[in-house]
């Protein structure tokens, strides 16, 4: 069978990303909520919730335009080994732009944090948040891989997404469905990431990358078998991948955008 290719949606801003983002993102919510009554997304940190939010938090346009917060599970797909308090959190980053701004009328999405009795020690770190996935999605007896309706992800200068950093040994575990990391390039070196296999095995995964700062690594995920972490998630998972990207983020890049309709 041929392999599909991933969906490339270029907007001229965020503006214009957030309003089509918001539909793919209601159109998967109804998606989850017709299968299993919830919807079970994963969420990055960096740039994205700050676009989340003006995709999400904007006021519905018709009948079908609702985010129904209420049925929303919310999983980290990486974290920073810090209190959840802390600047480098990736939870709290996602409660100043997004959650303590969703209005009561759009309900309350439950939130599964990292638990902080175990900063000091990552590897349990990663296994109690293995555990919180799989008290959510079954016993890891049943299901080999946790199935997120969603994965909304970012994208690094360095083509790193979660915290799945180009040429780390990490990119190769196949067991755990969370893994620890202690040296990160990027700072903090210590955090839990959602592993490979987790990541390409989610109904949908839309990754969100805006800027010029985005265009030469955008080139090498599109141009070629680099094994850069964004490449590998779209070799392996086509067309169940979907980019919202601004024009400034892919000038240069050599790939057939798609229209978002
Ligand atoms: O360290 C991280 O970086 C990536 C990318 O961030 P961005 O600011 O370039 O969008 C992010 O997706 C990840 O969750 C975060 O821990």
């Amino acid at each position: 069978m041929p392999k599909t290719q991933p969906n490339l949606f270029a907007f001229p801003g965020v503006d214009a990303l957030a309003p089509a983002l918001r539909s793919y993102i209601i159109q998967s919510q109804n998606a989850g909520v017709s299968r299993h009554g919830v919807f079970k997304v994963a969420v990055s940190g960096g740039s994205l919730p700050k676009t989340l939010a003006a995709a999400l938090l904007a006021p519905p346009t018709g009948p079908d335009d609702v985010v129904d917060f209420s049925k929303w599970q919310i999983f980290f797909a990486d974290e920073r080994a810090v209190p959840l308090d802390h600047a480098d959190s990736n939870y709290a980053l996602l409660k100043a732009e997004l959650l303590d701004k969703i209005p009561d009328a759009d309900g309350r999405p439950t939130v599964h944090p990292i638990d902080t009795a175990h900063l000091d020690d990552i590897q349990e770190l990663a296994d109690q948040y293995e555990k919180t996935l799989v008290s959510s999605f079954a016993s890891r007896d049943s299901v080999r891989l946790p199935l997120f309706d969603l994965l909304l992800l970012g994208c690094g200068p360095d083509g790193h997404t979660c915290s799945l950093f180009p040429g780390h040994p990490l990119l190769r575990e196949s067991d755990a469905w969370v893994a620890p990391i202690e040296d990160s390039p990027k700072d903090p070196p210590r955090r839990i990431t959602l592993t490979l296999p987790v990541v390409t095995h989610a109904v949908r995964i839309a990754f969100v990358a805006t800027g010029g700062g985005k265009k030469d690594i955008m080139k090498q995920i599109f141009d070629s078998n680099n094994g850069l972490p964004c490449a590998l998630v779209n070799e392996a998972a086509g067309d169940r991948v979907s980019w919202f990207v601004d024009e400034p983020a892919v000038e240069g890049v050599n790939f057939p955008r798609r229209a978002y309709l």
